[in-house]
């Protein structure tokens, strides 16, 4: 498909505990889409904490808070056409449910996709060194470990990267919009 032939957008939600493997996913995802000539957009948690959520900690309310505006902006995106990618741990079922309320209210398709390494794999790969932080004690409320996370119960699909190829997870996210109709 080619971009101007049928720009229906939708969002990619990755939620998964840090080292989980959602922004390896979605940059591979990415760049498949973009290659086929796509609008792609990926709303990075650690780039979003910079800049449209600075000063946010990692509180319930200020992660809420943080979701909340993430899941505006991505139904703005997906609304107008682009597909956005949203590599963000968002550990509360609430609050990815309003997410998900907000884009059933304008009818723009919203899709959940479950990270769901195990905690003892995401904390071998610890991509950021917060597990050994919180190990040594200089860190407190780590997503997983001593702070909630509470999983999907109905999400479009489930990935166990511990036995996946990141290229692999990427492609099953992608046969997820193709059986959609969104690629
Ligand atoms: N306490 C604690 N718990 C969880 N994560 C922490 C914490 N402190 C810092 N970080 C790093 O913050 C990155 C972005 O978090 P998110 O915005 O995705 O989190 S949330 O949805 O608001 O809960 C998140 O990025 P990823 O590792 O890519 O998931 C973490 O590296
Ligand atoms: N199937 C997979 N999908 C995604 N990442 C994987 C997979 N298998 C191994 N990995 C590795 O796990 C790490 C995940 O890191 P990252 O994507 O930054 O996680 P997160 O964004 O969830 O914190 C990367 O080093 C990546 O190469």
């Amino acid at each position: 498909m080619t971009t101007t032939a049928r720009a229906q957008g939708a969002t990619v939600w990755l939620t998964g505990l840090p080292s989980a493997g959602k922004t390896t996913i979605a940059q591979h995802l990415g760049e498949r889409l973009r290659a086929e000539g796509h609008r792609v957009e990926v709303l990075d948690g650690d780039e979003v904490r910079r800049f449209l959520s600075a000063g946010l900690g990692f509180s319930r309310e200020d992660r809420n808070t943080n979701v909340q505006r993430i899941g505006l902006v991505s139904e703005v995106l997906a609304r107008n056409g682009v597909l956005t990618l949203v590599p963000v741990i968002a550990p509360y079922a609430d609050s990815r449910e309003a997410v998900r309320k907000r884009h059933e209210a304008s009818g723009t398709p919203y899709i959940e996709v479950h990270v769901a390494t195990p905690v003892e794999v995401c904390s071998d790969r610890d991509v950021k060194g917060l597990y050994a932080r919180q190990a040594a004690g200089h860190l407190t409320g780590l997503t997983g470990v001593d702070d909630p996370y509470e999983p999907p119960t109905d999400p479009a699909l489930t990935l166990p990267t511990q036995t996946q190829s990141p290229r692999e997870s990427a492609d099953a996210v992608y046969a997820v919009l193709s059986e959609r109709g969104l690629v």
